[in-house]
């Protein structure tokens, strides 16, 4: 019998019992070792005449709620986690009398081939799951460094062939480091396994009635960030701000190209993301501009030249353009950068950049110039937090199932095929206006803008009067239901001749007959854009 340099207890505990005798006899004989048992296993082995210790002998503690509740103890746990190089750890042990273990061998309840099974019940699968087994694995792979851990019997004769060699410590302590990163593989395939049987659907009718009648059945939401840097501040200089990335290799702003102008803040990340999305809303076959403010639009333009829809898209409310975040969807030329020269901009961001256009640019050093390849890429989900946790959905994806394919006609005039590309135009717009939003727009440029108002008739106003004259023979986008015929009655009197809108409200009969008498037409898009 080969000298043993660590504790020669054994605990088996196995549902699996293939090889069990023989591994065990040879542990006895030829080992020196002295075996401890849950039930089932103690009964086997004591029938092949093998001496063993039943677990609940060895703690004191019986197996109880129907084997739930078999190696549970501090006397098998305190025996497995013992760091046998401390003192202190020694000290508790004595002090309990608790003997360490040096060997556990264990393979788990067959979970698996239970609800492989057809017609399984919720409730028997759920006794398949094993408690006690993982967690002896788990605990004996944790301290490697004194314990082998063995959870497959294609394990014992490499086990059985290290205890007769005559092989030193360092390459002991290499086997019972690979066992443990093979037990805790085996743990985690058991919890995949549990995870993915509890997610069928069909188990919710399974559920007891006293049960929770709604179980959250989501999957727990992980959310991971690399840092990409530390922001002067948030939103305000009082408020703290880092930017993370999730995906380095994904399309992102951490990709954008930085040719000039001081460090990216955390609103103008913001906006810049507001004017990404926007332009998202359009191939790259038109010029688009658009100036943000506070994440919201305040001018867009769509024409055959980048600078023509600059031009426009700043004209549109210069006021408010003033040290706006400009987004384009064409490379930047020497035309637009000129433009871009001329009045106070935050920020602008282009798929690209003519050396012309950068070096006319340097010459407002404090303008921030970026360079987006991926501008069509936006995030698949958005994050909100609230106290507590956090709120994720869908992103309203750009050009998505709402076209003009699914949008109906409901006044009594059908729009020209002009009114049809002013009102899609207005409509792309609208829904990247905070609600309430009111989009009035004009030979493909925004002339008024009506955002995050508390009531829709206060949005139309606001934007009539930005639109001024502008507004006769313009269309008008809302991004929600008219709750009531004000908002077509007040468009009708300023001259507005196409309106295009969600439908769905009650009232949708007063709007559709306020739009006819005015000669308005209207369109329902079946579809909302609230953005909040
Ligand atoms: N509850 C416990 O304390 C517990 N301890 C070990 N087991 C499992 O019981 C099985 C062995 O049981 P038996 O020796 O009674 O046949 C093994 O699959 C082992 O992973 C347990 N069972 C389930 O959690």
């Amino acid at each position: 019998m080969p000298s043993q340099d660590f504790s020669p207890l054994a605990l088996l505990s196995v549902s699996d019992k293939t090889g069990l005798i023989p591994f065990a006899q040879a542990l006895v004989q030829e080992h020196g070792f002295q075996l401890l048992s849950s039930g089932g296993t103690a009964k086997v082995l004591s029938e092949a005449g093998i001496p063993v210790t039943p677990v609940s002998t060895h703690t004191g503690a019986p197996e109880i709620l129907g084997g739930r509740v078999k190696t549970l103890h501090p006397r098998i746990h305190g025996g497995i986690l013992a760091r046998l190089e401390r003192s202190d750890d020694q000290e508790d042990l004595d002090a309990l009398g608790i003997p360490p273990i040096g060997l556990v061998v264990v393979n788990f309840y067959p979970f698996e081939e239970t609800v492989a099974q057809a017609g399984v019940l919720l409730a028997e699968a759920t006794e398949q799951i094993d408690i006690g087994g993982p967690t002896l694995v788990r605990a004996a792979a944790k301290n490697y460094a004194h314990v082998t851990v063995l959870t497959d019997p294609a394990q014992y004769p490499q086990y059985l062939q290290l205890l007769s060699s005559t092989c030193g410590e360092s390459e002991r302590l290499a086997f019972r480091f690979q066992c443990a990163r093979r037990a805790f593989e085996q743990v985690l395939a058991y919890d995949r396994a549990i995870v993915n049987y509890l997610a069928r659907p069909e188990l919710t009718q399974q559920l007891q009635p006293q049960s929770d009648p709604s179980p959250v059945q989501e999957d727990i939401f992980q959310l991971q960030g690399i840092p990409q840097q530390r922001l002067r501040y948030g939103e305000n200089p009082h408020q703290a701000a880092t930017w993370y990335v999730v995906d380095p290799a994904a399309p992102g702003w951490h990709q954008a190209k930085q040719l000039q102008g001081k460090e990216l803040s955390y609103n103008n990340l913001l906006d810049l993301e507001a004017a990404r999305a926007i332009v998202a809303e359009f191939g790259p076959e038109q010029a688009v501009a658009v100036v943000v403010k506070h994440n919201n639009p305040c001018g867009v333009a769509l024409r055959p030249s980048l600078a023509a829809a600059f031009r426009a898209a700043f004209a549109a409310d210069s006021v408010s353009a003033f040290g706006g975040i400009v987004g384009l969807n064409q490379t930047l030329d020497r035309e637009t950068a000129h433009l871009l020269t001329e009045p106070f901009l935050e920020c602008v961001v282009a798929p690209d950049c003519t050396l012309e256009a950068a070096e006319l640019l340097s010459a407002k050093k404090n303008l921030r110039v970026l360079i987006l390849p991926n501008w069509q890429v936006g995030p698949a989900q958005t994050i909100r937090t609230l106290a507590g946790g956090f709120l994720v959905q869908d992103a309203d994806p750009p050009q998505g199932s709402d076209s003009q394919q699914s949008w109906r006609v409901v006044t009594e005039r059908q729009p020209t095929p002009e009114e049809w590309a002013e009102l899609e135009f207005a409509w792309k717009v609208c829904k990247h206006v905070k609600s309430n939003a009111i989009v009035i727009a004009k030979q493909g440029q925004t002339v008024g803008i009506g955002a995050g108002q508390m009531n829709r008739v206060g949005a139309v106003e606001i934007a009539l009067k930005q639109a001024r004259s502008e507004a006769a023979g313009a269309v008008l986008a809302s991004d929600g239901f008219f709750p009531f015929a004000d908002s077509v009655e007040v468009a009708a009197q300023s001259g507005i001749r196409a309106i295009i809108q969600p439908g769905g409200s009650i009232r949708d009969p007063d709007s559709i007959a306020a739009a006819n008498a005015a000669d308005i037409v209207m369109i329902c898009t079946g579809i909302r854009h609230f953005l909040h």
